[in-house]
């Protein structure tokens, strides 16, 4: 079975084929810039010895252009690795806000995509592209079945204490105001992979994804307690360009005294915050270079950005009544030493001890990068989501085939 991945972000679109059951990769793809001139596909071909890297620069308008060339390079006569179309038998797609609808991996039909819709004003930034990718997919991939995986899932296990928040109850049983959580295929992932390095299946794990997006997940075992992410994707972590937590209070000021309506609050806190709004970058590569030429206000971001995470680490060490190990995945978790550094400083007494010059070697493998006889781990995996996602997605039809 041939399982295509779809994760389409508001200007990026990750791809990935597997052969399935043995999940092996066969080709993977990121497309950036969709929108602009000067769009960027990097494809990536497994099955060729060494690797081969496809990188192209043209214009995309849109996400239907951008997988209309994904589906010529996947056919190409010279690069191709199928060909044609409809040899895609599912297409799995990330979806990321469910609701309280969705808690499990879901074939999609009109009546879902009805709902991922209805979902389209709680995680503003995301639902609408991974809708699209949905509608692309549908008319680039006629033979396949469409499948969703949605961020919320893995949260679904939290108990209603730490899901809940302290309204009047008819805002969760009526309007379903409650925390959802995020980057849950993400989480569910790297504490798998957490769980069968240490070899200790009631692990108690934090799971510390630095993407554009950012969450902490306290996890025990399989099992997620509780998250950073709530009613949308907006609470917790600084990110690239969303706050993260503040006190409500700021908004009512924001709307009562200065006059900003409801959109202008929204573009705010979700696109001019977070690593954005106080350096000017939302990309830690362009930020890690200012902070190297001594810019004040990158360092001052960078010690914002890992206060944050430091105190989420003393909240779900708490929760979890002790810890096994913390786990930094994603772009950034996986690639700033800086920030694991600046996160890990003065945790001691919690039993985290990280070794500075393990912490600076680069690999894309699972790594630990704690002094041997630190009590807690401290592990880098590199998340695959992509990969969880067409998993999930082959379970589902076998079980249901
Ligand atoms: N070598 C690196 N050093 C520091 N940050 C990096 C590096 N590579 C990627 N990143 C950061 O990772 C972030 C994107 O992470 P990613 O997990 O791809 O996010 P998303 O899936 O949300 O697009 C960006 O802020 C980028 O700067
Ligand atoms: C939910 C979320 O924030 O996703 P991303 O990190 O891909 O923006
Ligand atoms: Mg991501």
């Amino acid at each position: 079975m041939n399982i295509f991945v779809v994760n389409a972000g508001s200007s990026s679109i990750k791809y990935q084929l597997f052969k399935m059951p043995s999940v092996q990769p066969i080709c993977s793809g990121l497309i950036e810039r969709i929108g602009l001139e000067d769009a960027v596909i990097t494809h990536r071909i497994f099955t060729t010895q060494p690797e081969k890297v496809i990188r192209l620069t043209l214009d995309l308008p849109d996400h239907a252009a951008g997988l209309q060339e994904v589906e010529r390079l996947l056919t190409d006569p010279e690069t191709g690795v199928i060909q044609n179309p409809d040899e895609i038998e599912v297409v799995g797609h990330r979806v990321v806000h469910g609701g309280e609808t969705f808690a499990a991996t879901t074939i999609i039909t009109p009546e879902v995509k009805a709902e991922i819709k209805k979902l389209f004003p709680l995680a503003p930034l995301h639902n609408p592209s991974n809708y699209l990718g949905i509608e692309v997919a549908e008319k680039t991939f006629r033979k396949a079945r469409q499948v969703v995986v949605f961020d919320t899932a893995f949260h679904q296990t939290m108990p209603e204490y730490a899901f809940r928040y302290a309204l009047p109850e008819s805002f969760y049983t009526d309007l379903g105001i409650r925390v959802y959580g995020f980057h849950g295929t993400s989480h569910k992932y790297v504490a798998e992979q957490a769980v069968e390095y240490l070899g200790k299946p009631d692990a108690k794990l934090i799971t510390i994804h630095l993407g554009n997006g950012c969450s902490i997940t306290a996890v025990k075992g399989n099992q997620a307690l509780d998250t950073s992410m709530g009613f949308g994707p907006l609470s917790g972590l600084i990110m690239g360009t969303r706050s993260g937590d503040i006190d409500p209070s700021v908004i009512f000021h924001l709307v009562n005294q200065l006059g900003y309506d409801p959109e202008q609050v929204n573009a705010l806190l979700n696109k001019r915050s977070g690593m954005l709004g106080l350096t000017g970058f939302s990309d830690m590569r362009d930020i890690t270079q200012v902070l190297q030429e001594g810019n004040t206000a990158a360092n001052l971001a960078y010690d914002l950005y890992a206060y944050r995470i430091k105190k989420y680490i003393g909240a779900y060490a708490a929760v979890l009544n002790g810890l096994d190990a913390v786990v930094f995945t994603a772009g950034v978790g996986e690639n700033d030493p800086d920030v694991r550094a600046r996160v890990c400083r003065n945790l001691d007494f919690l039993g985290i001890q990280l070794n500075e010059e393990k912490n600076q070697i680069r690999s894309k493998e699972l790594r630990e990068i704690n002094y041997p006889a630190s009590p807690v781990k401290v592990l880098v995996i590199p998340t695959n989501e992509e990969r969880e996602i067409a998993k999930q997605c082959f379970e589902l039809l076998t079980e249901t085939a």
